[in-house]
């Protein structure tokens, strides 16, 4: 996916600023950046759900908004920030909705949906959940019935809107680990935005830096990850150190 010279605004003024980059194929990319800089809105920009005002977004060299809805997602998929559902709503039909891209007029699922289906809830280990509810999850096994709904997809694209929100430590490292496991067993383009530092220097082959709606960087989170980028990007002076050859910031 490649972006050339992106402008957008909500009213007057604009929130993405004259963007250009590429997202490289079955790469995991982070984007970071402080609050309000832009992120989310890049991200609705990437998967057709704004327009900009200026610029393209090119999926295997065709304007994203010259692709319909449907073909799009079939190769994109995208986990929101914030994601609703009626609390009754079984796990196994959230993910199969996934599929609806797919459905042909009045077909019913066929045995090729059921099995990505299947799929998609046994990687994110809900196969036992599946006939849950959503109401009855806690917040990690709900965040990962939303990604298998996204995976129900199959996506050459995924997108991920900060995972990691509202989770303990121990279920961002596991969702963080689902998303290493999709990039590496299936060749599947991750892009994500993460608030926490470490976590994207561990989990990402490039970060992309943001602010006010530019990109200030973009590479190698060895390379672009130091004291001056942190205090560009949040205004903040971190110490920037390193653990057994792994970079590390101090962020308290
Ligand atoms: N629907 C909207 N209408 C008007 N302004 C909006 C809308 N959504 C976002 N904004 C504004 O656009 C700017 C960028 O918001 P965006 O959500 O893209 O930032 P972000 O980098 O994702 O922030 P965060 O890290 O807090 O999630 C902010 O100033 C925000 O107030």
């Amino acid at each position: 996916m490649r972006v050339n010279d992106l402008y957008f605004a909500y009213d007057k003024e604009d929130i993405i600023n004259g963007i250009s980059f590429e997202i490289k194929n079955k790469k995991i990319t982070t984007l970071l950046g402080a609050n309000g800089c832009g992120k989310s809105t890049l991200f609705q920009l990437l998967t057709k759900n704004l327009k900009a005002r200026h610029g393209q977004v090119l999926l295997e060299e065709k304007n994203v908004q010259d692709i319909k809805l449907k073909e799009f997602a079939q190769k994109v998929a995208i986990v929101h920030q914030y994601n609703t559902a009626p609390a009754d709503l079984p796990v196994k039909r959230l993910v199969s909705y996934g599929r609806i891209p797919f459905y042909k007029h009045f077909q019913t699922q066929t045995d090729k949906d059921k099995e990505i289906i299947n799929w998609a809830l046994e990687v994110t280990n809900l196969k036992e959940l599946s006939n849950r509810n959503l109401g009855q999850l806690s917040g990690g096994q709900r965040q990962r019935a939303w990604i298998a709904m996204a995976l129900a997809q199959k996506p050459q694209i995924l997108f991920l809107d900060e995972p990691t929100t509202y989770l303990d430590v121990k279920y961002q490292i596991e969702i963080l680990r689902l998303i290493k496991l999709l990039n590496k067993d299936y060749n599947m383009t991750i892009v994500m935005v993460l608030h926490d530092i470490n976590q994207a220097i561990h989990y990402s082959d490039e970060i992309i830096g943001m602010k006010k709606g530019k990109i200030i960087f973009q590479g190698n989170p060895q390379e672009v990850i130091c004291e001056n980028s942190i205090q560009d990007m949040y205004g903040i002076n971190l110490k920037v150190g390193y653990l057994e050859n792994q970079k590390y910031v101090l962020a308290v």
